[in-house]
């Protein structure tokens, strides 16, 4: 039973006057919070229980009269203090951190006790704040999960308590809809929840099973959703599935607080997931899933299974996406054609196979090639060397369509020493990419001879060192332009300064992180109500995210807009991915299809606008 939404239905029309936003009424699904309307949030909290709960406390910044109305006098100091002035005073904390992990641990808390103000200063902040809070801050987070923990955050469904596991998700629901500004129809409280972010902690960025210290990733996928894409944080479920570890290190660590088991593996494992998506599916019917940092194998079958409900994996596509639309900006200034490429992707898992199959889907439907032309595009390294036929069984399904044929290997000269493998190396100097892709984890892997070697063949090597965090990053850009003449187009996953090339001039290099895309993708599903996630809506939100590239009118420009623009980048990209998806017949919000149709009251753009989550504080009523 879900109940404590009761009759907020009825405070709908209640508005500022020049109110163009969306209002809440039933047919304008309330999927992002409408809180350019201010209309009250309804709560009984007082006292240190409203002060204590982090979706409705605003601090020193109570008024007066609510702290009259609740009862709230005697526990703040007398003075008010506007959002702004709370904000400089937690930024002026922040910048007292000594490390990245504790400028983590702070924000966290700040987020844990007022979810606005929290928002507020990232928002402001959004360039220097998001490689503490996302990459490469998350993943230290991550990794001493349980030696920082200080209180719970998300959604914990542990396999060990599965048969509890509807009531599980059932009181995340009831707990939505008691402390926040979701539940605007009290006779569909299952309407509360848009996103639902869930990781099983096997590959966490590339540092590996990460246990139950994985939620660290959801939230700040989550919160990247808000930040990026407006998404009403309220309406997003941070979820990490603890299927136990095999990271002998966290089992070792008397403090680590998941499940101290080995990882569970197949039937038990596939109806564990199972039995979390049916629920998902009956208690948020309108939510889309985000699967986030699962291992390879699980990532890519899970994918398949779920292929007809509203998910994507984001280490496949969301990563396939933001990389397409980098190379699709890099042969511009280049001045080649994407079907002329020689693509070298070094680390065939998640995201190097999304990767390709991205830029596969982009070859097929932009150049016309046939999907074996375009699968003769690449070569994928891994482990083992050069991905070839003979491997066999010792190759994965997702690789199976990128592996050479061995007679194209017998003839190549090999320079690494044993003939077992064709590494790296022999690959560049035989196949002299053109397009040289990084997601192997293997730091520093792309060496000085390597690039020069790259650099001999090509007058604009495209190099995308991808792996996070910083540290596993393939090669550090300013080495990539150095050992090119600065001839090299960069983008990277983990944030880098710009590079110095002499003369006064400047390389930006673009981040190319799914956050660039994902949340936007989110956004453009969950406005259009979508059914499925398709190839087509990943590639208009491609096609959207290229076009927005600053290389575009500027050759010497990042070839992607800054990560900290991203909140206006979503606009665009999500309305792509709206006008496709009512053009796939996949979309089912009314609302959404009339504007994408020309038949609502504002442009597209301006409508998501409209829907945006802002970080103000919203006026509270008091109910009994
Ligand atoms: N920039 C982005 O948006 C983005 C998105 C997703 C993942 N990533 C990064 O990509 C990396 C890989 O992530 P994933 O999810 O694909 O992980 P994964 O485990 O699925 O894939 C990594 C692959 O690299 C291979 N590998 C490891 N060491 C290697 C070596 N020394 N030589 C050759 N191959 C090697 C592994 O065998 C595996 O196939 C991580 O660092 C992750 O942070 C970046
Ligand atoms: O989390 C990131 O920074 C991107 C990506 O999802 C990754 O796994 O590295
Ligand atoms: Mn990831």
């Amino acid at each position: 039973m879900i109940r404590g939404s009761s009759s907020r239905i009825a405070r709908t029309r209640v508005g500022p006057s020049n109110s163009r936003t969306a209002t809440r009424g039933m047919a304008d699904r309330p999927i992002i919070a409408a809180n350019k309307n201010f209309v009250p949030i309804r709560t009984n909290l007082r006292g240190s229980a409203l002060l204590n709960t982090p979706r409705l406390n605003k601090g020193a910044g109570f008024s007066r009269e609510e702290r009259q109305i609740f009862g709230l006098e005697g526990f703040l100091p007398y003075d008010v203090h506007s959002l702004e002035k709370q904000a400089l005073r937690a930024y002026n904390q922040l910048l007292k951190q000594p490390s990245v992990i504790l400028k983590h641990a702070f924000l966290a808390s700040l987020r844990d006790q007022n979810q606005v103000l929290f928002y507020k200063i990232m928002q402001d902040h959004l360039k220097e704040l998001l490689g503490v809070l996302y990459t490469p801050g998350a993943a230290e987070a991550v990794a001493n999960y349980s030696n920082l923990f200080r209180r719970p955050v998300g959604c914990y469904i542990s396999f060990p308590n599965q048969d509890g596991m509807r009531a599980q998700l059932e009181g995340h629901l009831l707990d939505v809809n008691r402390t926040a500004d979701v539940a605007y129809d009290s006779n569909n409280p299952h309407d509360a929840i848009d996103l639902v972010v869930v990781t099983d902690a096997e590959a966490i960025l590339g540092i590996g099973d990460q246990g139950v210290g994985g939620i660290t990733i959801s939230t700040s996928k989550a919160a990247l959703y808000t930040l990026g894409a407006g998404i009403n944080p309220n309406r997003i479920l941070p979820v990490v599935l603890d299927c136990g570890t095999d990271n002998h290190a966290l089992f070792s660590d008397s403090l680590y607080m998941g499940w101290k088991r080995t990882r569970i593996r197949g039937k038990n494992y596939d109806q564990f997931v199972d039995r979390f998506i049916q629920n998902c599916r009956e208690l948020y019917p309108n939510a889309i899933i985000h699967f986030e940092d699962f291992g390879m194998a699980n990532a890519y079958r899970l994918m398949e299974k779920y292929k007809d409900i509203p998910m994507f994996n984001d280490d496949i596509q969301g990563t396939g996406a933001v990389a397409l639309a980098a190379l699709i900006a890099a042969i511009k200034v280049s001045g080649a054609r994407l079907a002329d490429q020689r693509i070298v992707i070094y680390g065939a898992g998640s995201a190097g196979m999304g990767i390709a199959d991205q830029i596969k889907d982009g070859l097929m439907i932009l150049e016309g090639l046939s999907e074996e032309e375009a699968s003769r595009r690449f070569w994928c390294v891994d482990r083992n060397g050069l991905l070839v036929e003979s491997m066999g069984n010792n190759l994965r399904h997702a690789q199976l369509p990128y592996a050479r044929p061995d007679a194209e290997v017998e003839d190549w000269a090999k320079s690494e020493g044993d003939n077992d493998g064709v590494w790296l190396m022999d690959v560049v100097k035989n196949v002299k990419p053109t397009v040289l892709i990084g997601t192997s984890t293997h730091s520093r892997a792309f060496s000085e001879d390597l690039i020069r070697e790259m650099g001999k063949h090509v007058e604009r090597p495209i190099i995308f060192p991808m792996s996070n965090p910083t540290a596993l990053c393939e090669v550090d850009p300013a080495d990539a332009l150095h050992w090119t003449e600065n001839r090299a187009l960069v983008a990277t996953g983990s944030p880098f300064p710009p590079v110095e090339l002499g003369g006064g001039k400047q390389y930006t290099v673009a981040q190319t992180n799914n956050a660039l895309i994902y949340p936007a993708l989110g956004l453009g599903a969950i406005l259009a109500r979508s059914r499925t996630i398709s190839n087509s809506m990943l590639m208009a939100g491609v096609n959207s995210l290229a076009s927005l590239s600053p290389a575009l009118t500027n050759p010497e420009a990042s070839l992607l807009p800054d990560l900290a623009d991203v909140r206006n980048v979503s606009v665009e990209v999500a309305a792509a991915v709206c006008r496709q998806a009512v053009a796939d017949g996949n979309a089912q919000d009314e609302n959404t299809i009339k504007v994408v149709q020309g038949k609502g009251s504002l442009p597209l753009e301006e409508y998501i606008r409209s829907r945006m989550w802002d970080a103000v504080y919203r006026p509270l009523e008091l109910v009994d």
